[in-house]
């Protein structure tokens, strides 16, 4: 790696998310099976771009389904992107309100597996359980399944195991939003703890007093594409400017506006991007990485293995009618 690539902690290149939207059930399971379907495309996200220095915070705001969880999504490894190139240097702990807790197991469990998951010991976890069910405040709880738990609660647990863990890179997506106002204070207080040793934060709120007060870059989505991105105050002003006029809309404008952003979302196509890559002037062979779709590689794998499988079958049977004989 260069020394200049060395001072990011994330670098995004062109990533697109693509989710085809089945009208049934029985169409998705053909789509698995026979890969090319006639289910609409929709891009979720349309060619995202940006560089994170370490000891940004990065708020990520948006209007309703622009994109920020499935950005938040591929970022954490959840869901892959369909194109584009992450580069990720450091540990990912992520904290959202259903983010990677399993409902059948108690609090303690759900602790004790996501530590091991970590790598960390037995001896270790038992050393580091007080502190995380102290941290948050479930008391008795610990020991109830996660599934008769509050959106609230289980926002404290997910925080409380994931601070633990000390991540390079700390992914909040509205988790703080659920919790009581006394847990948001002290979460937040952990956050500047966070933020005071240089960690790389991204933080997604629809509160956006909170996004300027705790970040210094703010990542504008809009439907799937990259409004802008820069210095908090800058890019918050525009956001606010822009929410303000959606607001002064009559229901009939916002819906043809609305409208209008989803219907490009469907119309997009990975040609769009090169072309965008070509006013940028991006190298031949780079575009070429970015804009390779990984749903046809996931799809000619999976026909690969279907072949080798068949093949060996055949030669069983061929070998077992041989010794039938
Ligand atoms: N699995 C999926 N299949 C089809 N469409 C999806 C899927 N997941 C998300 N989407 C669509 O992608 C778009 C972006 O959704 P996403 O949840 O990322 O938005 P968001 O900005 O986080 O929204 P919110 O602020 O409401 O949480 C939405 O239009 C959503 O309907």
């Amino acid at each position: 790696m260069s020394e200049q690539e060395e001072q990011y902690t994330v670098r995004a290149k062109g990533i697109t998310k693509n989710f085809q939207l089945f009208s049934t059930q029985a169409e998705k399971l053909k789509s698995i099976f026979k890969g090319n379907t006639d289910a609409a495309d929709f891009w979720a996200l349309r060619g995202i771009n940006f560089d994170i220095e370490p000891g940004d915070v990065v708020g990520i705001v948006g209007t309703n389904g622009s994109g920020k969880s499935t950005l938040l999504n591929i970022l954490s490894g959840v869901i892959p992107q369909t194109s584009g190139t992450l580069e990720i240097n450091g540990s990912i702990g992520v904290v959202a309100i259903n983010e990677g807790l399993n409902w059948d197991l108690t609090g303690r469990e759900n602790i004790r597996l996501k530590q091991l998951m970590m790598g960390m010991t037995n001896k270790e976890i038992d050393a580091a359980m007080p502190d995380i069910i102290e941290f948050s405040e479930l008391g008795e709880f610990i020991d109830q399944p996660v599934k008769d738990y509050s959106s609230g609660m289980r926002s404290k647990l997910g925080f409380s195991i994931v601070t633990h863990n000390d991540p390079d890179i700390l992914i909040v997506d509205e988790a703080l939003s659920v919790g009581d106002q006394n847990f948001s204070k002290k979460a937040l207080g952990k956050i500047r703890e966070f933020i005071a040793q240089g960690k790389t934060i991204f933080f997604v709120s629809h509160d956006l007093e909170q996004v300027r007060e705790f970040t210094n870059k703010v990542m504008w989505i809009q439907y799937g594409e990259m409004r802008d991105f820069g210095a908090t105050k800058k890019v918050a002003d525009e956001y606010q400017a822009f929410t303000a006029k959606l607001d002064q809309m009559s229901e009939e404008e916002r819906t043809a506006f609305v409208n209008t952003e989803k219907n490009q979302q469907q119309l997009f196509t990975i040609e769009q991007l090169q072309d965008q890559f070509a006013i940028q002037k991006v190298p031949e062979d780079e575009v070429r990485e970015v804009t390779k779709l990984r749903s046809f590689e996931g799809f000619n794998s999976f026909s690969l293995w279907v072949s080798l499988l068949l093949i060996i079958g055949l030669m069983v049977l061929v070998i077992m009618r041989g010794y039938g004989r």
